[in-house]
């Protein structure tokens, strides 16, 4: 059903748009930031990385696929809230189970749409990013901006014990060839379903699992999750993986877990002017000169001048679109990490190759 409900969307510098109300009626805050993948709004909405940011899809037409159960990177909806230009209040797909506008506001998710998208990211990617707030409950743009005020800075902001698993949990294949410990700082259901399938009996545990239980399920290696907020402000988690990392074995990091594991050896990270989201980012594999095209979900990046002062570890992969650091690996040790998403869900599958990468490396380690 066509919703005509106003809504308005007001950014921190007090640029306002107007525009009609999606899934639930309220407001809500959060650091606005832009996805370009044309497919695969799903898997983005219950990506645990959104978590506190209000999303700009670019591409025109977001609902019109509908929602399908099987087609979640978590348990909830995880953005804050969504801007779209077209949204579909129907669906076309014999196999959906239901509408996005219904599966919005069962999770209580606030939206607006009939927005030119091309213009509000136009505008972000000359400003930078920032906060912003959509409200189609209260369409008073002074008192939006006055709580717009109170909204903590993205840079700063740990978020990961806000959306990572509570206990411990076990996933396994029929014939396990490998046992990986993961720690769980926010992550995508299909890092868990990419190390199955590859033979490893995977635990994952809550972020704040100490190293001795992490052992107590004697893995082979460790994988460091995805996840939102700064990894900056994790100092308990940069902790925990310098201990993982001095533990000798098979490290494998994605995303936050590899801004991390870069934090741990003593390299920095900073906020990016804009981040990197979508699933068509250009990376080179330094040591194969192969290209791969990547999904990517980032807001934060390392530090290359902090890679470049530290001899220990390599630069094995870059964005070939603003030559930032996409790939590290410790010259000493079986540890490696990505700042992109071989679990590419949504995404190309070119990057895949990583797990086996990391399988490999527990195989050889164990022999
Ligand atoms: N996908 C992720 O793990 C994101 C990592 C971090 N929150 C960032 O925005 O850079």
């Amino acid at each position: 059903m066509e919703n005509n409900t106003p809504a308005v969307l007001v950014l921190e510098d007090g640029t306002t748009f107007h525009g009609k109300a999606i899934g639930k009626i309220g407001t809500t805050t959060g650091e606005i930031a832009f996805n370009t993948g044309m497919t695969g709004y799903q898997e983005v909405f219950t990506d645990p990385s959104y978590f506190g940011q209000i999303l700009i899809m670019t591409t025109a037409h977001i609902g019109n696929y509908g929602v399908h159960a099987e087609e979640v990177e978590s348990d909830s909806m995880m953005i804050a809230g969504l801007v779209t230009k077209k949204f579909s209040p129907n669906f076309s797909r014999t196999s959906a189970n239901g509408s996005l506008g219904d599966y919005m506001v069962q999770y209580e998710r606030v939206g607006i749409s009939d927005i030119d998208t091309r213009a509000l990211v136009r505008h972000i990617r000359h400003k930078g990013a920032m906060n912003a707030i959509i409200s189609s409950d209260n369409l008073d743009v002074d008192s939006l901006k006055a709580e717009l005020a109170t909204v903590p800075s993205m840079d700063g902001l740990e978020l990961s014990s806000k959306v990572c698993t509570k206990e411990a949990y076990e996933v396994q294949p029929e014939n396990p060839i490998c046992k990986v410990s993961v720690v769980d700082f926010g992550i995508k259901k299909n890092i868990v379903r990419c190390l199955v399938e590859r033979g490893a009996h995977v635990k994952v545990f809550p972020m704040d699992a100490t190293l001795e239980e992490l052992n107590s399920f004697n893995p082979d290696g460790y994988m460091l999750s995805n996840g939102p907020g700064d990894p900056g402000a994790m100092p308990a988690s940069i902790e925990l993986v310098k201990q993982i990392v001095n533990a000798g074995k098979p490290v494998f990091g994605i995303c936050l877990g590899h801004q991390l594991l870069g934090l741990s050896q003593g390299l920095k990270t900073v906020k990016m002017f804009n981040g990197h989201r979508g699933i068509n980012h250009p990376i080179k594999n330094l040591k194969t000169g192969k290209g791969e095209i990547t999904s990517q979900n980032h807001g934060f990046v390392i530090s290359k001048e902090s890679l470049d002062a530290n001899a220990a570890i390599e630069l094995t992969h870059i964005h070939l679109n603003d030559n930032t650091v996409a790939g590290i690996a410790l010259k000493d040790k079986p540890v490696f990490s990505v700042q992109y998403h071989p679990e590419a869900s949504a995404g190309p599958h070119d990057s895949r190759y990583l797990f086996d990468q990391f399988i490999t490396n527990i195989k050889s380690h164990k022999a």
